[in-house]
């Protein structure tokens, strides 16, 4: 009997200029670079539209938290009718506006499975489910927020209820009068918990560790323009004593709610970990006023509900993890030592966005959108070089070709 499962033959595709994976706001931020370079490049998305993180995996009430002057991409900037933070549909929009003014048109539907560079021939094979594409170049544009992380936690298996993590969060319409355990205090789960609380639902919030809040705006100016400000004439400890001094005054001593300051300040500890800072948007009024309950670390997960490491034991009606993302590098990126085992590059900012043999990063900077902005344009600036003197070299070699056939 013939057999079925014949394994399909892989198409080859050798691609002129780069080929950048990922068609989020930093694939496509390098895109738009290269084309004012004239360079062309191709764009490879596991899903089927730009921007994917944005459209599929954030919440309806998302809005940008820094204004929107160091949230654009470089080239074009948002309109001016925007607000000051667009909305996540504001965002997407630009977005959409972005690709097609430079246009750009990623190759949707194409999960890189694998990239590595062969040395032999001296290009990057990247393969996806159907198509090897080769090329000198490499940009990797797939983004720190890749993958939810799910952490393991005694007894989850057991519990009766939903558990989602905040990447499928749309809105607490679907949580209205429930009691909702919600695993993180970063920024998603602070603003699940505030959506939560306006959607009638009753949000129990776990910090395990020290976190840094502070008000999305000081005096009408955005504390992270206020901060950034500072910082060019003060030294990091200074600019974080005067946020921190501010935010005592706007917000008042929130350890008194159960959510504690690192002794690192805020801005210092973005710069050195990543970590960043919780805006207030109205959280720290549910946390004062009781109707967002802070909790201590989870001991385990019971079949109705968690214990917890006060010893506190509490039923739910769900479970919402709010324990953020990670890089997918790792687990296609072949043969390369740029990357940390956590998927991100292991020379710090602003050095990370150049590797060895044509492999670019960008987008893995820890600084949002004002990161990939900064990486983009060096990363097509540095291609366009390449790019302009092999084209001279074929320029050349076609003249040598005529003169050799006259
Ligand atoms: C809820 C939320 C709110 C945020 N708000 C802000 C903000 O206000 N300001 C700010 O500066 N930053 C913010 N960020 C940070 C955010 O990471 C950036 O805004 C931005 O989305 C980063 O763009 P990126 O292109 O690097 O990554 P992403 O937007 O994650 O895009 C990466 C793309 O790569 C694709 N991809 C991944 N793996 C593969 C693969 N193997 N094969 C093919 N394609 C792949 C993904 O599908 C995705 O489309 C926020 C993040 C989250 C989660
Ligand atoms: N409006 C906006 O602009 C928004 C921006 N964002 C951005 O998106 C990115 C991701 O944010 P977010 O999703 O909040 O992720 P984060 O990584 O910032 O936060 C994850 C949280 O989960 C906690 N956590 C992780 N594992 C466990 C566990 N096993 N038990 C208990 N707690 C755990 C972490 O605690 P610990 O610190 O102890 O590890 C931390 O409090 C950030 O850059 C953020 O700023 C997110 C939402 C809105
Ligand atoms: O929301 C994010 O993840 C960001 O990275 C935005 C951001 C970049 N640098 C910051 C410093 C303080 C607060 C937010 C950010």
């Amino acid at each position: 009997m013939g057999s079925c499962n014949k394994p399909q033959q892989q198409q080859q595709q050798h691609v002129q200029g780069p080929i950048i994976i990922g068609a989020g706001p930093s694939g496509l931020a390098v895109a738009a670079c290269l084309s004012e370079h004239k360079v062309p490049f191709v764009i490879l998305e596991r899903h089927n539209c730009i921007a994917s993180l944005w459209q599929n995996k954030t919440y309806d009430r998302l809005k940008l938290h820094l204004p929107k002057q160091f949230c654009e991409l470089p080239l074009k900037g948002f309109p001016h009718t925007f607000p000051k933070y667009p909305t996540k549909y504001q965002f997407i929009s630009y977005m959409e506006s972005y690709a097609s003014h430079f246009n750009i048109h990623p190759i949707f539907n194409q999960t890189v499975e694998s990239a590595d560079f062969d040395k032999g021939s001296k290009v990057w094979v990247v393969k996806t489910q159907e198509v090897d594409y080769s090329s000198r170049w490499l940009v990797v544009a797939t983004g720190e927020n890749a993958e939810p992380v799910v952490p393991r936690i005694h007894g989850m298996e057991l519990f009766n209820g939903d558990v989602a993590h905040t990447s499928v969060y749309k809105s607490g319409s679907e949580y209205r009068n429930k009691k909702v355990l919600v695993i993180g205090c970063g920024n998603s789960g602070m603003e699940v918990c505030l959506d939560l609380c306006r959607h009638n639902a009753k949000p129990y919030m776990v910090a395990r560790n020290t976190v840094h809040v502070l008000p999305r705006e000081m005096f009408g100016f955005s504390t992270f323009g206020v901060a950034m400000a500072l910082y060019k004439w003060f030294p990091i400890k200074l600019v974080d004593k005067i946020i921190l001094l501010a935010t005592n005054f706007i917000l008042g001593n929130t350890n008194h709610y159960g959510i504690k300051r690192p002794k690192t300040g805020p801005i210092e500890l973005k710069l050195a970990t990543g970590k960043t800072p919780v805006l207030d948007v109205g959280q720290v009024a549910q946390i004062k006023c009781g109707n967002i309950k802070v909790m201590e670390g989870v001991k385990e997960i019971t079949r109705n509900g968690a214990k917890f490491m006060d010893g506190q034991e509490k039923e739910f009606d769900a479970i919402i993890l709010a324990t953020g993302y990670k890089s997918n590098v790792p687990t296609w990126l072949k043969g390369c030592d740029f990357f940390t085992e956590d998927g991100m590059p292991k020379t710090p900012f602003p050095h990370g966005w150049k590797g060895e043999q044509g492999l670019y990063t960008v987008g893995f900077t820890r600084r949002g959108l004002q990161g990939t902005s900064c990486d983009a344009i060096k990363i097509a600036e540095d291609i366009a070089e390449q790019w302009r003197t092999v084209e001279d070299k074929s320029h050349c070699d076609s003249h040598i070709i005529l003169l050799n056939n006259s």
